[in-house]
């Protein structure tokens, strides 16, 4: 069924809000303020509380319209379909308009507070147009074993021989492994992962010369989680304030997808940690859902690096339930020279319950939980530790917000809140929070 209607604000997951009759309609790739003809999506029941749909034509267009960059990515009716960039309809402003709106939305509806966000793109991506930040994709073979991505709605795989997300140092594996000609088994996982060599300028389109100086053999390409080519434990290196921290990752783990997000994140949550500190040398932090270590390590190296000390004054918990990445994070810690680290393997609201005593009470609590947030239980948790502040990083706001109001009501105040585009293009936001305590328990 078409639909003509105007589009009255964001919504989630990419989405825009318009009405029908009365009924609320969720829009793809709409905008605000624009007069759209929509296909509805089936079964569009008049009983149904709401109805879904996508764009066909645009009648009235918004400032922030442009004309996709990756047409596959686009609208249906359009030649698109493939799911991935569902904001690539918008220009770079208008997708940071609309994700620090989001997360002002949320946190208003679900953390009941008013505020501000600002958000921050990351270094690159202006240059870029947001394309080229992907150091991380995931495709399955179509029944000729080449690589492609399902068209949205269906069983539909449509084969491509580009992504325009990912880096540059990707696509340049890819093309050296010859990844785009097939080969594969149908419906094979194809993963490939190249670490970002963000100490080097990173030409378009880089030559095989590049490649074999640069990347060497530190990338993966795995199929159904088996290395094809490459190697599993991959090298990340980033800096921080003047530091050089090096990680192993397993190519198939969780590694922060945007080549400067590794960077910028742990800069930021070290701002944060320090300033709910205050200059104290020799505190206790924890770092939950810590993954490789990517901020345990320049916690522990950094914290309490203040006013002459070295930061080993600092000691720092660590909880991941990933054994892989507790491997992982105990052989970077060790190589880093770290001794102030106790890195546990385990479920962080289990383990909670058997910190060591000398642990137990920590200054500063860094949490970067999985899209469904912490959850009540672990956010008690925390706050019947006696932490003065809590830094957390979300990848879903509306987690965010939800475990915002379960702190709030323990005692936290939210102090600080920024948001990063670290997956621009998508409606996806990264929001770091800082919190700190106002009432004892
Ligand atoms: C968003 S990632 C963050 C990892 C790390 N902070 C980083 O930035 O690289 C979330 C991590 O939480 C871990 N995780 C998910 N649920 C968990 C749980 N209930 N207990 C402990 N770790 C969990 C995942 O394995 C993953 O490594």
């Amino acid at each position: 069924m078409e639909k003509t209607l105007w589009i009255e604000r964001y919504a989630d997951q990419g989405r825009c809000v318009g009405h029908i009759e009365g009924r609320v309609v969720f829009v793809r790739f709409a905008l605000p303020g624009e007069l759209v003809n929509v296909t509805l999506d089936e079964p569009y029941n008049r009983d149904d509380r709401f109805w879904t749909g996508e764009v066909t034509q645009v009648l009235e267009t918004s400032p922030d319209r442009v004309t996709p960059q990756w047409k596959l990515a686009g609208p249906l009716n359009d030649g698109g379909g493939l799911g991935g960039a569902d904001l690539i309809h918008v220009s770079r402003d208008g997708q940071l308009k609309w994700k620090a709106d989001v997360v002002k939305q949320q946190m208003h509806r679900l953390g009941h507070l008013d505020v501000d966000v600002p958000i921050e793109a990351l270094p690159g991506d202006d240059e870029t147009g947001g394309l080229h930040w992907r150091t991380r994709i995931e495709l399955i073979a179509d029944d000729q074993g080449k690589p492609s991505m399902r068209r949205r709605g269906s069983h539909v795989r449509v084969p491509i021989d580009d992504m325009p997300l990912a880096s540059q140092a990707l696509l340049s594996v890819a093309r050296n492994e010859r990844v785009w000609d097939g080969g594969f088994e149908p419906n094979q996982q194809i993963r490939i992962a190249v670490p970002e060599p963000r100490d080097v300028y990173v030409p378009p389109q880089p030559d095989l010369d590049w490649l074999a100086q640069v990347v060497g053999d530190n990338y993966a390409i795995l199929v159904d989680g088996q290395v094809k080519a490459g190697k599993r434990n991959l090298t990340e290196t980033i800096d921080v304030q003047g530091r050089t921290f090096t990680f192993t990752v397993d190519a198939n783990g969780f590694w922060q997808m945007h080549r400067m997000a590794p960077q910028r994140l742990p800069e930021h949550v070290l701002y944060l940690v320090r300033l709910a500190l205050q200059g104290k040398t020799d505190p206790v932090i924890w770092d939950l859902y810590s993954g490789s270590g990517l901020f345990t390590l320049p916690l522990a190296a950094l914290a309490g690096a203040v006013n002459g000390a070295d930061g080993t004054g600092a000691r720092v918990l660590s909880v991941e339930g990933a054994p892989q990445a507790v491997k992982n994070a105990r052989l970077n810690i060790k190589a880093a020279g770290l001794s102030n680290v106790t890195a546990l393997c385990g479920d962080v609201a289990k383990t909670l319950h058997h910190v060591p005593a000398e642990l137990a009470h920590p200054d500063v609590v860094v949490l970067d939980p999985p899209r469904a947030g912490a959850k009540a239980q672990v956010c008690r948790q925390i706050a019947a530790s006696g932490a003065q502040a809590v830094v957390y990083i979300a990848c879903d706001p509306a987690s965010l917000a939800r475990d915002t109001a379960t702190l709030t009501e323990e005692g936290y105040e939210l102090r600080d809140i920024r948001a990063f585009d670290l997956y621009p293009m998508t409606h996806h936001v990264e929001t770091v929070a800082l919190l700190t305590r106002v009432n004892e328990p």
